[in-house]
Parts: C-alpha cells; structure tokens; sequence
C-alpha cells in the first residue's frame, strides 16, 4: 500500500487548547500507525496569547503564507485573561477563518453512547438529538466592520456591522441543503432573525427562499425565528436535522446543542474552504477554558472528534471508515467508563487519550 503524508500546522493556542492539540496529535499519529496507509507530518507553530505578551504579535506577517503550505489547520483554542478577547480573537482564530476561505463551519452534534444527558426525556430517547449546524463563518457580526468614535467618554459611539452578502448567503445555504440531502432525515432548518433585523436577514430568507427552489421534493425544510428556535431544541428536537444559521447565531445555538448532548468538551467543528484552495481547520468547539487550564482535566473528546473530521476531509472519501473508526474508539473509552470530570466521571486527559489510542489499535487495521 503506498502511504500518503499529510501535512498538519497544529496552532495549539491558549491554556487548555495546548493539552487537547497534543492529546489530538497522539491520537491521529496512533491512528495513522494503526492503519499504515497514511501519515501526519505536524508543524507546531507557538501562536499564543502568552507569545503575544513577550513578542508584540500573535501571527507573523507571513503567517497566511505559512499556513497554506498546509494540508490541513488543527487548531486548539485562542484567549487568556491577560488580553483583551477581541484583540487574541481577531489575532488568530478569526483572520485564520477569513484568509483561507473556510466560509462553512460545521458543527454536528449527537449524544455519544454513554454520555449522560441533562434532560430527562434526551436521555431516555438519546437518538433525538442528531443535528449537524452549518454555520455561516465569514459574515455577519464577524465581518469586523465597524468601529468607536468620539473617544471613550459620555458621547462615544461604536458600531457593529453586521454584513450579509448575496454570495455569501448563496454558498452558505447551497452547502447546507447539499448536507441535508445526504442526511436520513433529509431534513433543512433555516434560523433567521427577519422580524427585527429588517436588512440583512431580510436577504438571508429571501436567498434561502431561492435556492430551496433547487431542492423541491429532495430535502425538506422549514424555518425558524432564532429566539424560538433555542425552545425547539430542547423540547423537539426530534424535528430538526441539518440547521442553518448565521455566524453569532449558530455560534451561540451550537454551544446549546452541545450542552444538550453531554457536554461542551465533546463538540467538534470544521471551518472549511469547500473549494479546496486554502487547507480547512479542524477544532472543538470551546475555548481555552482558564477555570481548568493546567490541571490536565479537559475533556479530549471534542478535539478527537473534530480530528476525526479531519480525517474525513483528507481521505475525500477514502478514509470514512477510519474516521468512523476512530469515533467507535472514543465511544468505547466513554463506555469503559473513562470519562472526565465535565462528563461525570474522573479520569484525566492524558487517562482518556491513552484509553482511546489502545482502542485505536484494537481496532483499526483488525476489521
Ligand atoms: N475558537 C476559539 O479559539 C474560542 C476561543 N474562546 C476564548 O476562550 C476563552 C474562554 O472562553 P469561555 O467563554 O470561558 O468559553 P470556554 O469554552 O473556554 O469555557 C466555558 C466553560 O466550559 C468548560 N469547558 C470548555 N471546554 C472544556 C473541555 N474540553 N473540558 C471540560 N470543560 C470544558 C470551561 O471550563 C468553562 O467552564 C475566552 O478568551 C474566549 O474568547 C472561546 C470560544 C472559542
Ligand atoms: C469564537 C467562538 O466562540 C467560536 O468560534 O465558537
Ligand atoms: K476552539
Ligand atoms: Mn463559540
């Protein structure tokens, strides 16, 4: 078999963003041995907010460039409290996401076997919750347009734009009408807020309304006011399938989904350049999480899920069993038991990681 080598900028990040990225390294390296037909070549690159004190920059001036040499971005969280969120937000994670085109965020969401739910009726029928968000992640709130006049005292004004554009709506909801086609529930939920945002939402329905028209009798959807739809995902949420949203508002919904299934340390997301011509990034949904950085207590699934979509998105097609390989190795470790503590049980990352690489290669290459 020849072996593919795929090459990975790992951007490790901020306080537990650096425990998860090496966690997931150790993991995907395992995965590649135990399969022997690929390899990762990992580039580490110590872009930080701790850098950022010493150094005066987050990103070198070729940093773009750097990346791009890259088959993929693995990346772990950005923020620490020394720095002001939206200057290490807007340093790292954010121009990463504009600058390499990955206008699509992915963020499935289902309980993992095992996982304890904090709703009653989510943890008698488990299979309810199945949704993949598809988040807009180049528009919106997250633009960066905007700004602060008359200085910082009684009169200051600032301003957030929020930008839409036709082709940023088109392509957004064009990929998420593709992802609902391949889903069994075939199911499409577009989120807007038209009743009061009278401009810019007003289009995102209007180019939703359009593009549905291609998918008449294919996928099914419906349509959603965001307030409402935060009800709806706890009390239906057998009703939805793929969903839709903007950039703020499926970032808020998806830290919903995930608290819905488990956890906030299980969640995954894809930033993806569906076009291929920039390497997408692969990282869980959570931040840095300085309550918890340097205890070695982070919850390792949602960097290993999120590393198992990167395995997806390299193999285009190939590797699906491996991916799904890899997601059967943590479901196992979860029902072993092995568990932090954000999922009720006591084991520590490095516990959980090494349980899921033994998994790995009980596993893989055996079926
Ligand atoms: N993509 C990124 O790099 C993101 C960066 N951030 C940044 O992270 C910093 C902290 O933000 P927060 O609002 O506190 O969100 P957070 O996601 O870091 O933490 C929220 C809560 O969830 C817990 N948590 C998060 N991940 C966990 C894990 N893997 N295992 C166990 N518990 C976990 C934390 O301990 C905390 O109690 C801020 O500077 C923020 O701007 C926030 C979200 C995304
Ligand atoms: C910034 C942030 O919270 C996110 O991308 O999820
Ligand atoms: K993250
Ligand atoms: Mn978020």
């Amino acid at each position: 078999m020849s072996s593919t080598t795929y090459k990975i900028a790992a951007i490790p990040g901020d306080g537990i963003g650096v425990d998860i990225t090496d966690a997931a390294s150790q993991v995907l390296n395992t995965l590649a041995q135990a399969h022997g037909g690929f390899s990762f070549d990992f580039m580490t690159f110590d872009w930080s907010s701790k850098k950022y004190l010493e150094r005066g920059w987050y990103m070198p001036e070729d940093g773009m460039a750097q990346l791009k040499k890259h088959d993929a971005i693995y990346f772990g969280a950005v923020g620490w409290p020394d720095v002001p969120d939206h200057i290490s937000l807007w340093s790292l994670i954010l121009p990463i996401r504009t600058s390499m085109n990955q206008y699509v965020n992915v963020r499935p969401t289902r309980i993992l076997k095992s996982v304890t739910a904090p709703l009653a009726q989510l943890q008698k029928n488990r299979k309810d919750l199945d949704w993949v968000i598809i988040r807009e992640n180049s528009e919106g709130e997250y633009a960066g347009q905007g700004g602060i006049t008359h200085g910082h005292g009684p009169n200051a004004i600032a301003t957030e734009l929020a930008i839409f554009t036709r082709v940023g709506i088109e392509r957004i909801m064009r990929f998420a009408f593709e992802t609902a086609k391949l889903r069994p529930r075939k199911k499409l939920t577009m989120v807007t807020k038209s009743n009061a945002q009278r401009h810019g939402m007003v289009l995102w329905d209007k180019v939703f309304y359009e593009v549905a028209k291609e998918y008449e009798g294919v996928v099914e959807w419906d349509k959603m006011l965001v307030d409402a739809m935060t009800v709806r995902m706890v009390n239906k949420p057998e009703s939805m399938d793929t969903i839709v949203a903007t950039n703020l508002h499926a970032d808020i919904l998806s830290d919903l989904a995930a608290a819905l299934a488990g956890s906030i340390g299980i969640a995954p997301s894809s930033n993806l350049d569906p076009t291929r011509s920039c390497p997408s990034m692969f990282e869980p949904i959570h931040g840095s999480a300085p309550d918890i950085a340097g205890k070695g207590i982070a919850n390792p699934v949602g960097a290993f899920w999120s590393a198992a979509e990167m395995v997806r998105w390299l193999g285009k097609g190939d590797l699906d069993k491996t991916a799904d390989q890899l997601m059967e190795a943590i479901e196992n470790v979860s029902e072993n038991g092995i568990r932090t503590r954000d999922m009720g049980g006591e084991s520590s990352t490095k516990e959980v990681t090494d349980a899921v690489c033994k998994e790995i290669e009980a596993i893989v290459g055996k079926k």
